[in-house]
């Protein structure tokens, strides 16, 4: 952790308790979200017909989910204060370092509790290591880290049992397969392999629920690779949530999307979040969605945790400054909203 004498202090900031270990070579990760019959890549295939399909890639999951178990999770006997009861609720990751060949992206970081109930935003420049951290929390980077999920230590489950409870979506936009929506969404949701008529099948019409929820229905029928990107990613928001994870992992799920879909598919995590009590994750670049619409946030720089917390909190000018290298006030509307205003370059 950088000093940084400009922000106050931080409801909490990274460990640095453990020296770091070696957590990754320089391969690409690959996702642990099995594709479709329509897709068979065992490269990390994100989003529509892969991400959100729950099954883990067996072939990648050897390679992948080489976490230890955490100390002090197995029971109220074995833990120690410091692994205690913050533990229960939420996901916690605890000492991870990555590296990638002989650079070290994420440096013996400890992020969370998240809880129950929340939205929690990782926020940082780019390259400062979100999507990292993202995915080391969901067992797909060669990691020591611990890492545990309302009590249940993740680190020490195979990658099948850990994505059914923690659930993943990338960041890069779903692939572009000839297959119907309603099918991949199905495939998804392992409801059901080839399509069938919608009257007649409850998988179908749950779906079909599933795809105006996120304001897609009328695509149910049109084949993934005729669709444009913003509507290739609600397809992918949405076999996420056809899935019941205890947690859900998303990396910049609104990054393609119009600001109408993205205040409706905050709208959606808010209601699933708080109906399902997930512990929800998203990597975000709009600032102003996270002052505004997430719970918690926390603020990465240089492979470190600069500050986590309620966003109102973290988000000020000083660390704005210190992380984005932007000179910014924090405005407050009449409703009650804060945003971002920015007057330069820092
Ligand atoms: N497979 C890889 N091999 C080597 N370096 C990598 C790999 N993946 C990420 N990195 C490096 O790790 C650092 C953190 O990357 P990461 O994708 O986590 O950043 P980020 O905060 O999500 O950035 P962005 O906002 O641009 O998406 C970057 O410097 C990046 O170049």
């Amino acid at each position: 952790m950088r000093p940084s004498p400009e922000h106050p202090p931080a409801p909490r900031q990274s460990s640095s308790r453990s020296p770091e270990t070696e957590a990754g070579a320089g391969e690409n990760c690959q996702a642990a979200l099995s594709a479709p019959a329509a897709s068979t890549s065992a490269k990390a295939q994100p989003g529509t017909a892969h991400s959100a399909s729950a099954s883990p890639n067996t072939g990648n999951a050897a390679t992948a989910n080489v976490g230890m178990a955490c100390p002090n999770t197995e029971g109220p006997e074995a833990g120690a204060p410091e692994t205690g009861a913050s533990d229960r609720n939420g996901l916690e990751a605890r000492n991870v370092t990555v590296r990638f060949g002989r650079r070290t992206v994420l440096h013996d970081v400890t992020a969370g509790p998240f809880t129950r109930g929340t939205i929690h935003a990782l926020l940082g420049p780019n390259g400062s290591g979100k999507s990292t951290l993202l995915r080391a929390m969901a067992g797909l980077l060669p990691s020591s880290a611990c890492v545990t999920l309302n009590g249940e230590d993740l680190s020490a489950m195979s990658l099948t049992a850990r994505t059914r409870k923690c659930l993943y979506l990338p960041q890069d936009l779903p692939a572009p397969v000839h297959l119907p929506v309603l099918e991949a969404l199905m495939a998804a949701s392992h409801t059901g392999g080839g399509f069938q008529a919608p009257q007649q099948d409850d998988a179908v019409r749950d779906a079909l629920d599933r795809l105006t929820q996120f304001g897609i229905a009328p695509l149910a029928l049109r084949p993934l690779d005729e669709l444009s990107g913003g509507q290739r990613q609600l397809v992918g928001l949405t076999q996420a949530f056809s899935r019941t994870p205890e947690a859900v992992l998303l990396d910049e799920p609104l990054s393609a999307l119009d600001l109408h879909h993205q205040f409706a598919v905050m709208t959606v995590l808010r209601r699933e979040t708080t109906a399902r009590q997930l512990v929800t994750v998203i990597v975000l670049h709009d600032l102003n969605i996270a002052l505004n619409l997430t719970d918690t946030v926390t603020v990465l720089h240089e492979g470190r945790i600069m500050a986590s917390g309620p966003p109102a909190d973290v988000l000020t000018p000083a660390l704005l400054r210190e992380t984005y290298r932007i000179r910014a006030r924090i405005e407050h509307g009449a409703d009650g909203r804060s945003f971002v205003s920015v007057d330069g370059i820092a």
